[in-house]
């Protein structure tokens, strides 16, 4: 087995093995402070000289953080689990609960960057959360290293912004390379906003 192979979590897929990183504080703040910016970036209607002031300071950002782009796996982002959304700004900024093989919990709330129009998340939102829940309940059920294959979410109620919210997802069955996952998303008093059903699919030796 040569080193790039052992980096792989599986040596039929290109995805890198999943290794926790435990970053210095200063990480979190960072990633934290980028959410903010991002709720400012989607809200502010401010004047044009504090357009071209923020262009500059985030000109600086930029340059001093882009030596340091890594490969996938290697940076904290994604893989922070004590962090929200593991460190990543993709995800939106929720903790993980439970993460066992019965189900996997994450708990959060979804913020103004996610405002889809009438004061409530973008549904496209949703997806995203029951994407990765499902790829948490594969990982946590000890399922082979699979990929989406379907994902169908029922918009049962609008979600709301700056309310905390819930998703849990189990394995519902399995049947050969297929993992058949239900996740329902509510609010804290239990009421349902959404629910999922998806298909994971079990890697073949070859599959990116
Ligand atoms: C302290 C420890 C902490 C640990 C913490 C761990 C944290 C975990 C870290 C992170 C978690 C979060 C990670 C998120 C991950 C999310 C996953 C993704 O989003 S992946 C991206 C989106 N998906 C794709 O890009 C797939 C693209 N599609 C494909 O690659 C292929 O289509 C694939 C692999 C899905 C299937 O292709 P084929 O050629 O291998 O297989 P065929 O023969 O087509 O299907 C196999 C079976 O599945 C059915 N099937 C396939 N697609 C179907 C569909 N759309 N609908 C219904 N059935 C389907 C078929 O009918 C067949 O069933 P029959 O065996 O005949 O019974």
């Amino acid at each position: 087995m040569t080193e790039a192979d052992s980096e792989k979590v599986d040596l039929r897929s290109e995805i890198p093995r999943f290794k926790p990183a435990t970053p210095p504080a200063a990480f979190g703040e960072f990633v934290e402070n980028m959410r903010r910016l991002q709720d400012l970036a989607v809200s502010i209607d401010a004047p044009d000289e504090v357009y071209a002031a923020a262009q500059e300071k985030t000109a600086e950002l930029i340059e001093l953080l882009a030596p340091f782009e890594a490969r996938e796996g290697k940076g904290p982002a994604n893989r922070s689990m004590q962090l929200p959304g593991r460190g990543s700004l993709l995800m939106p900024p929720w903790k993980v609960e439970k993460f066992d093989e019965e189900s996997v919990v994450a708990t959060g709330v979804l913020r103004r960057y996610h405002l889809g129009g009438g004061g409530v998340a973008h549904g496209g939102v949703l997806p995203l959360i029951f994407d990765d829940n499902f790829g948490m309940v594969v990982y946590a059920a000890k399922r082979p290293i699979s990929r989406t294959a379907y994902l169908h979410v029922n918009y049962r109620k609008v979600t709301p912004l700056n309310v905390p919210l819930a998703i849990e997802g189990k394995v519902d069955r399995v049947d050969g390379r297929k993992t058949f996952i239900t996740a329902r998303l509510t609010e804290e008093d239990g009421t349902l906003l959404a629910d999922g059903e998806g298909l994971m699919v079990q890697l073949l030796p070859g599959q990116p």
